[in-house]
């Protein structure tokens, strides 16, 4: 089994809308320009680099945007243009709304389970119903056309609809799950949530928690989970009230290593020992505390939102935002993952500032989806990383992206007709076929 790396390919509306609260760097980049063309090409210099050191490494699409469905379901009629011109004349929220480029963040698009961990030996993937905020919960019905064009082998692949879209089940997706593993054990799932739709727990003050109990509950039968393989941490809210809105702002797991901050889980010393107990002596945890990693500087440069990956040679590397390099608290933290008894050899730090400042770091990226060889050659799209491909996508981004977008360019008629140029050419790229529901 190897773990592949499917990077969201930034999307050409990439903006700061200022949309999620309780997410800190969207609220505090709202309104500034974005770099469309520099993200996507920051997107796929990741990639690259993922890719060099031996890891899989794979791509999904970005989503149409904006969403003239969405808009059409609102009420606004007409031709493309007239819906654009008539949204931006009397509802500039909602035009900003559904010209997010948040499909971006893989990490959300969906939470999966590897096939040998499942009761009936397939790869369970679920679309996340992202139900919590609206400018996301725009993203499920297009990512489940997305994921059934890929895994579409129903002999390897089971790809649910997403839960149902009340906000009882408000799924955030992968952000909130780590599977773990030791050589001799099986596999163990965290699967996170901030508050419950109908038990009494006590939650965040400030902002909102996300992800319900109940949904991942329901993520754990439908992926037909051995219940005792499944745990279900509490997002700390006080971690969620410093602005980690989901799990991987505060917490990173990957095989037998994870590493968390304190507020990352309530009781966190009492998963550990769990973990202990059902992953043996190989298991390795670091733990930062408030003291010697402030909240405030885990969340603005995102260490935890890093990817720790297994290389070829079985030694761990982990690919961290520049930003943790510029924290100091961050960096030294980091040093000492790789300094003590850890399998962590190496950190290395990456550029990828224009989707930072909208609060997705390199782990935010990526979805991870662990295949075997016979599944990953059962996936005919053209969607693994190769140079090839990292070419004729650079070329692609040049050619269709803006170099800048400012909050009034979201009212320009002629983006819409861009992104709908440019994602079709993509479909083809990619493989994928008609995927989008402006190609039906
Ligand atoms: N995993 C990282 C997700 C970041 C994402 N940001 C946003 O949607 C910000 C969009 C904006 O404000 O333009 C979120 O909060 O869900």
């Amino acid at each position: 089994m190897r773990e592949y790396n499917f990077d969201g390919l930034v999307g050409p509306t990439h903006n700061y809308g200022g949309l999620s609260p309780g997410n800190l760097a969207s609220q505090s980049h709202g309104g500034e320009p974005s770099h469309p063309r520099e993200a996507a090409l920051q997107g796929l210099e990741k990639m690259r680099f993922v890719s060099g050191l031996g890891v899989g490494q794979a791509v999904l699409p970005p989503q149409p945007r904006p969403s003239l469905r969405a808009l059409r379901a609102l009420g606004f009629t007409g031709t493309d243009e007239e819906i654009i011109t008539r949204a931006a004349r009397e509802a500039e929220h909602l035009l900003r709304l559904t010209s997010s480029a948040s499909a971006m963040w893989t990490a959300n698009a969906a939470t999966v389970a590897p096939s040998s961990d499942t009761a009936d030996g397939r790869v369970h993937l679920t679309p996340a119903n992202l139900s919590q905020m609206y400018h996301r919960a725009i993203e499920a019905e297009t990512t489940y056309a997305v994921l059934r064009a890929i895994f579409a082998d129903t002999r390897h692949f089971t790809v649910h609809a997403p839960l149902p879209g009340s906000s009882h089940f408000a799924d955030e997706g992968a952000a909130n799950h780590t599977r773990l593993a030791t050589p001799g054990h099986a596999g163990v799932h965290l699967l996170a949530w901030g508050r419950s739709a109908w038990q009494d727990v006590p939650g965040p003050k400030r902002f909102p928690a996300r992800q319900t109990l109940e949904a991942s509950q329901s993520l754990a039968r439908l992926h037909q989970l051995d219940a005792k393989q499944v745990l279900f941490p509490q997002q700390h809210p006080e971690g969620i009230d410093a602005g980690a809105f989901h799990t991987d702002v505060m917490a990173v797991g990957n095989e037998r290593f994870l590493m968390l901050h304190e507020l990352a889980f309530v009781d966190h010393a009492g998963l550990l020992q769990m973990l202990r107990e059902k992953l043996g002596p190989e298991f390795r945890a670091v733990v930062a505390t408030s003291a010697e990693l402030p909240p405030k500087d885990a969340v603005k440069s995102y260490p935890f939102n890093s990817q720790v990956l297994t290389l070829p040679d079985g030694t761990m590397a982990i690919v961290a935002p520049i930003e943790a390099q510029e924290t100091p608290a961050a960096r030294q933290f980091l040093e000492r993952v790789v300094a003590e008894d850890t399998p962590v050899k190496a950190v290395h730090y990456l550029d990828v500032r224009q989707s930072m400042n909208n609060g997705g770091g390199p782990a935010c990226l990526r979805q991870r989806v662990w295949l075997t060889d016979a599944e990953r050659k059962a996936i005919t799209a053209d969607v693994f990383y190769t140079p090839a491909l990292h070419d004729s996508l650079a070329a692609w981004v040049r050619r269709h992206y803006r170099e800048v977008l400012r909050p009034k360019d979201l009212q320009d008629p002629q983006l819409v007709r861009e992104t709908m140029t440019a994602l079709d050419e993509l479909t083809r790229i990619l493989k994928l076929g008609n995927v989008y529901d402006f190609q039906h």
